[in-house]
C-alpha cells in the first residue's frame, strides 16, 4: 500500500473514531436528555389496549393476553444502544447478568446494540437451554467478527458455527480421539506423550531459577496436542513451533475478548486493523500446519489405508466421500481448531498455578498425594491411571475450573420457544450465566475463597449437578476430558519435581470470567525437590 492511502486510511480511520465516539457519548447521555424509548413493557401496554377495543389477530391465531404476558420482564433498552449501558461498571459483564437474575428472576429479556438477547439464570432453566430444548438453541451467534475470524465464513468453525449434519459428523468424528477412554490404546498413547514432554519440558528448568509458566506449559500442551492427533511432534527450538505457538495463543486471546462491536456493528472499523492482524495469524498457523503435520499425507492416502490418528480420520472422510460431504479445506479448519485446543489448557493451567502459587498448603497437599501415589507404585512419574487416587489433586482443578468461572458460549434460538414459560424468538441470542453458577452465594460456601475440599466428599471427587464449566448437551464442550487429563498430569508432575514459590512484589491476582490469560503472565521462583 502507498504512503497516500496509508494517509487516507488512517485520517478516514481517525475521522470514523471521533464520530463514532461523539454518537456513543451522546447515546450513553440519551436518559439524561429523556428521549423516548423502546420499552417492551410499554408495547406490552398497548398492545394489551388493542386487544381490549378491537380484538386483533396475529398470525395464525388470537393471541391472548395470558400469552402476551409471557414475554420475559427485563431493563429498559434506548435507541441504538438498547441496554447495553446496563452492563458498565463490572468487572465480568456476567455479574450485570447476576443483577439481573436478582431484579427479573430466571428469564431477562434485553436488547444489546441490534441484537436481541435473553439471560438465563439458575441451573434449571439454563438445563432446559442446553438440554431439555437443546435442539432449539443449538446455533451459535451471528457476530461479524467471528465470520472475519474464520476466513468470511463462521461454519468452519467447530465453537461458532450453526448446528448442522456437518456439525454433527465433525463432533462424531471427534469423539474416540478427544474421549479416550480409560486404559485403552489411545489413552496409553496419550499418556506416554504428555509424560515424555513433561520430562523433556522439565530438562530445560534449573533448580532455583525464575520461570515464566505460559511459555513452558503452552510448550508442553502445543506438542502434545500435535502428537496425538496429528502424530508430528515439533523441536521446540524450531522458529516454526514457537510461531504456531505464540499465533494460536493471541487468536485464542482475540476470540475470548467481548467487543461492543458484536452489537454496534458501526464500530467494526475500528476493529479492522486488528481483525487484519488475526487473519494473517491464522494464514501463518495453515502454512505451517500444511507443511509439518499434514506434509503429503493427504496425497499418500489411498484405499485400505487405516487411520491411526484424527487428521487420518479427516482425510478418510473426505477422500471416501462420506456423508455428508466435508470439502479438505473445511477438514483442515477443524484440524486447526482442535490443535489450537491446546491454547485453552494452557491458558487455564497458567490460571489454576496461580492459585497454587497463591496458597502454599494447597501446593504442599497435591505434592504429598503425588509422593504417596509414586511410593505406592514404585515410580518416579504420575500416570494418567493415578487421577483415581489422587483426588484432591483433581479438586484443585475442578476449584480453579469454578473460579475462573469462563463463560458458557452464547446460543441462539433456531426457532421460536419459550424459556420458564417465557416466550423467546427466533434468532434471540441466549446468555448462559455460568458465571452465577459458579459463584453464587446461594449455591457455595464462601465463593470467592480457593477450597478444593468443597468438591470432596469422604475422599472421593464429588461435583453438584449445578457445576457445568464445559456446558451441557449437544453444543458440549468436545476438549473436557483432554482439559482434565492433561491439566492432572502438568500440575501433579510439575509439582512431583518442583516447588513453585511467588517472586516478591509480583501480582498473582487471577483474572476470572474468561480462560485467556494475557501473553506475559506469571513468573515463579522454582526450587527442585528431592524425592
Ligand atoms: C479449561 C478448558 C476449557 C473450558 C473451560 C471449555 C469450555 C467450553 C464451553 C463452556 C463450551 C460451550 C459449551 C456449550 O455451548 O454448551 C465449549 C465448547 C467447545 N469446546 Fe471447550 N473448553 C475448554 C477446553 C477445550 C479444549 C482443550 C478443546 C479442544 C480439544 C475444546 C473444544 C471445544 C469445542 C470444539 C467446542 C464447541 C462445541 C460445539 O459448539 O459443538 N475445549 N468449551
Amino acid at each position: 500500500m502507498d504512503r497516500v492511502s496509508v494517509t487516507l486510511l488512517s485520517s478516514s480511520s481517525t475521522a470514523y473514531l471521533m464520530v463514532s465516539c461523539f454518537l456513543l457519548t451522546l447515546l450513553m447521555l440519551l436518559p439524561e436528555l429523556k428521549q423516548k424509548v423502546f420499552v417492551r413493557s410499554e408495547v406490552l401496554q398497548a398492545l394489551r389496549q388493542l386487544i381490549g377495543s378491537v380484538g386483533v389477530t396475529f398470525g395464525s391465531g388470537d393471541i391472548t393476553e395470558h400469552e402476551l404476558e409471557k414475554l420475559a420482564p427485563g431493563p429498559k433498552n434506548y435507541p441504538i444502544i438498547g441496554a447495553l449501558k446496563e452492563l458498565n461498571g463490572y468487572e465480568v459483564p456476567y455479574q450485570a447478568f447476576s443483577e439481573f437474575g436478582q431484579r427479573y428472576g430466571p428469564v431477562t429479556a434485553l436488547r444489546l446494540g441490534s441484537v436481541n438477547a435473553v439471560v438465563v439464570n439458575g441451573i434449571d432453566s439454563i438445563k432446559e437451554v442446553l438440554i431439555n430444548k437443546g435442539q432449539h438453541f443449538d446455533s451459535r451467534p451471528n457476530f461479524r467478527r467471528y465470520q472475519l475470524l474464520f476466513s468470511g465464513n463462521k461454519e468452519n468453525s467447530l465453537a461458532f458455527c450453526d448446528w448442522s449434519e456437518v456439525q454433527k459428523a465433525r463432533r462424531d468424528m471427534l469423539v474416540p480421539h478427544t474421549f479416550p477412554r480409560n486404559f485403552s490404546g489411545r489413552f496409553e498413547e496419550l499418556n506416554t506423550i504428555v509424560v515424555d514432554e513433561i520430562s523433556h519440558m522439565l530438562g530445560t528448568v534449573r533448580d532455583g531459577t525464575t520461570v515464566a509458566i505460559k511459555p513452558l506449559v503452552l510448550s508442553i500442551c502445543a506438542n502434545a496436542f500435535s502428537q496425538y492427533f496429528g502424530s508430528y511432534r515439533f523441536e521446540v527450538e524450531d522458529e516454526r513451533f514457537q510461531q504456531l505457538v505464540r499465533n494460536f495463543d493471541q487468536i485464542f486471546y482475540e476470540v475470548n475478548q467481548g467487543y461492543a462491536a458484536d452489537f454496534l456493528p458501526f464500530l467494526l472499523p475500528l476493529h479492522r486493523q486488528n481483525l487484519r492482524r488475526m487473519d494473517r495469524l491464522a494464514e501463518e498457523i495453515r502454512t505451517i500446519i500444511l507443511e509439518t503435520i499434514i506434509g503429503d499425507r493427504y496425497e499418500r492416502w489411498g484405499e485400505g489405508s487405516e487411520p491411526c490418528d484424527y487428521v487420518d480420520s479427516l482425510i478418510e472422510h473426505v477422500k471416501a466421500g462420506r456423508g455428508p460431504a466435508l470439502e479438505w479445506e473445511t477438514a483442515l479448519f477443524a484440524l486447526e481448531d482442535i490443535v489450537g485446543g491446546h491454547s485453552a489448557v494452557g491458558n487455564f493451567l497458567v490460571k489454576a498455578f496461580g492459585y497454587i502459587v497463591q496458597h502454599p498448603e494447597v501446593q504442599q497437599r497435591i505434592q504429598a498425594e503425588a509422593d504417596d501415589v509414586l511410593e505406592r507404585h514404585g515410580r518416579q512419574v504420575i500416570e494418567l491411571t493415578d487421577r483415581a487416587e489422587m483426588p484432591y489433586t483433581e479438586a484443585v482443578i475442578m476449584e480453579a475450573l469454578r473460579l475462573i468461572a469462563s463463560p458458557i458460549v452464547p446460543h441462539v434460538a433456531n426457532q421460536d420457544s419459550q424459556i420458564g414459560g417465557f416466550t423467546v424468538a427466533k434468532d434471540t441470542l441466549i446468555f448462559l450465566n455460568n458465571y452465577d453458577l459458579s459463584m453464587s452465594p446461594q449455591l457455595w460456601d464462601a465463593p470467592e475463597s480457593f477450597q478444593p475440599e468443597r468438591f470432596l466428599q469422604q475422599g472421593r471427587v464429588v461435583k453438584p449437578d449445578f457445576f457445568i464449566p464445559f456446558g451441557a448437551g449437544r453444543r458440549s464442550c468436545m476438549g473436557y476430558r483432554m482439559t482434565q487429563l492433561l491439566s492432572f498430569s502438568i500440575i501433579a508432575n510439575l509439582l512431583r519435581a518442583y516447588t513453585i514459590a511467588p517472586i516478591e512484589g509480583q501480582d498473582y491476582r487471577v483474572p476470572v470470567g474468561s480462560l485467556a490469560m494475557p501473553e506475559q503472565s506469571y513468573n515463579f521462583h522454582v526450587s527442585a525437590r528431592n524425592c
